[in-house]
């Protein structure tokens, strides 16, 4: 057993859930620690702990239930907690993650029982540093950070949206490895515009409206600042915010900061990965694709940007790689003639009739690749995807909005309005579907399958930078572990039972990028794979010294 080294005794060892083994401490640590007399008799191991955990759960009810009841096991344990979900992805990930998160969130003052990670708010705007530093002295590595501006498809729910970065934070530890010291979640609290939140009596968030932006951003400001004269090894994770204040502050800061936006990079790598393998399916390239994006937010426009730096690797000029795009907000078609449109929108805006009509829109431009990024659920109706199925032998139709409620069409919808001929992919895991006797297998397009691996990469090379050709890889790394089988069957993305494996097959391939690109000033590793293995956390007990 490896060892730790800790100061803490006593109740106070008990307490915290990162030392905390309940009844696991051996007798030599309750002799030594102070333990004795805190703990009932019994010595046991953390397997008939996790043993207690499984049964305990098979008396909650419901999904949400499970949840409170998994985040009262972080809170007191975290060694089991990690035990207990990497143990079963398949069942935990959608508990602890995506979509069950997206109704905790909606609940979050409703459920909140202890408090977690950083809250800073814009009313101490000026004193951030000192905030800051009420967080106990750890080598903080990622922060996820939001403003709650867009959680999944809910739309601005403010402090409330605090589930998520906690959410994200755990599957990089057991999904990606990374070990849960070095994380912390955090949320910038700049008020929100959601009245049914602001009128909530439990509600826990700053209650006022958001301000303008150019006071957000030096509210942000100060916050980068102050975590990199605090944390300098820290990497930045901005996730959920509004579109428009996505894609700027990514702009503003990816230059000067180790930092990455998940939805418009990781959810582009996980979207790549699918169109690789769909294209595999239908025999096709990526240059004889035209894809159409339903949504031009911070998802729509990070997807359309690495399609076209992907076609230019492929030999396309930007001009021609941009024109393989349209995209289709909630006003119509990005074109030209627009006045309302963000500068990073104006690349995809051609010169074309306007519509505000989703079906016209597909009927007059004959894409080949649907992709719903639009927040909006049943978006995809029978007439969408059959005039998708009626210009292709094999459509490719990716609904990716969370959670399954927003999903633009289900996997069940996709198959039977295309009769089998779509591939099909949603950001929610869908049951698979069986139609005239042949079984259909629909992957989840989630950037889960990304952001853990591209962390953990992050982590043990001390990167410092993001920048996107890292996540080209991951989507390469990604796409390369699934098998003829799950082709066959329609599923684009590697099964969620091995989701540890298959990051850390995944951050060996994004380090060994990081190192190519001169982004680490470590020395290169030989084996990538055992280098990754190294820095990989274990849910096991420590012994204590
Ligand atoms: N599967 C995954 O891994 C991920 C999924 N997502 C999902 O993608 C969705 C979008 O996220 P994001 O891009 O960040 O959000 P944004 O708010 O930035 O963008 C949403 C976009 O959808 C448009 N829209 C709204 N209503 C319609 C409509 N009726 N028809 C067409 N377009 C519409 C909006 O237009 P306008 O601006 O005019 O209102 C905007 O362009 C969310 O539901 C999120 O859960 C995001 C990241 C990862
Ligand atoms: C999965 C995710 O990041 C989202 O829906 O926003
Ligand atoms: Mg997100």
């Amino acid at each position: 057993m490896d060892h730790r080294k800790v100061d803490a005794t006593g109740i106070e060892l008990l307490h915290d859930p990162s030392t905390n083994k309940g009844t696991a401490f051996t007798e030599a640590e309750r002799n030594k620690f102070g333990l004795n007399g805190l703990i009932p008799y019994a010595l046991e191991t953390i397997e008939t702990q996790v043993e207690r955990v499984m049964m305990q759960l098979s008396h909650k009810h419901s999904d949400i239930d499970r949840f409170v009841y998994l985040t009262g096991l972080l809170d007191t344990n975290e060694t089991l907690f990690y035990r207990v979900v990497m143990s079963d992805p398949v069942r935990f990930l959608p508990i602890i993650y995506d979509p069950t998160i997206g109704e905790a969130c909606t609940k979050f003052s409703h459920i909140m029982r202890r408090v977690r990670g950083v809250y800073l708010s814009i009313a101490q705007k000026g004193s951030i540093a000192d905030s800051l530093s009420h967080w106990p002295d750890r080598d903080i590595r990622f922060i996820c950070v939001t403003n709650g501006g867009r959680i999944l498809g809910l739309g601005d729910i403010g402090a409330n949206g605090m589930g998520i970065p906690i959410g994200k934070l755990q599957l990089y530890t057991a999904a990606g490895g990374v070990p849960p010291e070095h994380l912390l979640p955090l949320f910038l609290d700049a008020g929100t515009d959601n009245e049914q939140v602001l009128t909530d009596p439990l509600y826990v968030g700053l209650r006022r409206k958001r301000p303008d932006t150019e006071t957000l951003y030096r509210f942000v400001d100060e916050f980068v600042d102050t975590v990199q004269q605090r944390y300098p090894h820290c990497c930045l994770h901005f996730e959920d915010w509004t579109g428009s204040d996505a894609v700027h502050l990514l702009q503003r800061y990816r230059d000067r900061a180790c930092c990455y936006n998940d939805d418009i990079q990781g959810t582009a790598g996980i979207a790549l990965a699918g169109m690789i393998n769909a294209l595999k399916i239908k025999q096709g390239s990526l240059k004889d694709e035209k894809i159409f994006f339903a949504g031009a937010g911070s998802a729509g426009i990070g997807l359309a940007d690495l399609f076209v730096s992907e076609l230019v690797n492929e030999g396309l000029s930007r001009e021609e790689a941009q024109a393989r795009i349209i995209m289709f907000d909630e006003k119509g078609l990005l074109v030209k003639s627009r006045e309302d449109l963000f500068d990073f929108q104006r690349p995809y805006a051609h010169d074309q009739s306007p519509t505000s009509q989703l079906l016209e829109a597909i009927k007059t431009h004959k894409p080949t690749t649907l992709i719903g990024v639009s927040t909006v659920g049943q978006l995809f109706t029978q007439e969408v995807v059959e005039t998708m199925a009626a210009h292709n032998p094999r459509p490719i139709i990716f609904a990716l909005s969370n959670p399954t409620e927003h999903a633009e069409c289900s996997a069940e919808q996709a198959y039977s309005w295309s009769q089998g001929r779509a591939i099909y992919a949603a950001g929610v895991q869908f049951p698979k579907v069986t139609l005239h006797g042949k079984t259909y297998l629909p992957g989840q397009a989630n950037n889960l399958y990304i952001f853990p691996a591209v962390a953990m990469a992050i982590n043990a090379t001390s990167a410092k930078r993001v920048p996107d050709s890292l996540f080209i890889e991951a989507a390469r790394g990604v796409a390369e572990q699934v098998g003829q089988d799950l082709l066959q069957q329609g599923c684009l993305f590697p099964p969620q039972s091995k989701i540890l494996e298959i990051s850390q097959n995944t951050a060996a391939k994004v380090s060994k990028k990081i190192f190519e690109l001169g982004l680490s000033t470590l020395e290169p590793p030989k084996d990538f794979l055992e280098f990754i293995e190294k820095h990989t956390y274990k849910a096991e007990y420590l012994s204590y010294i």
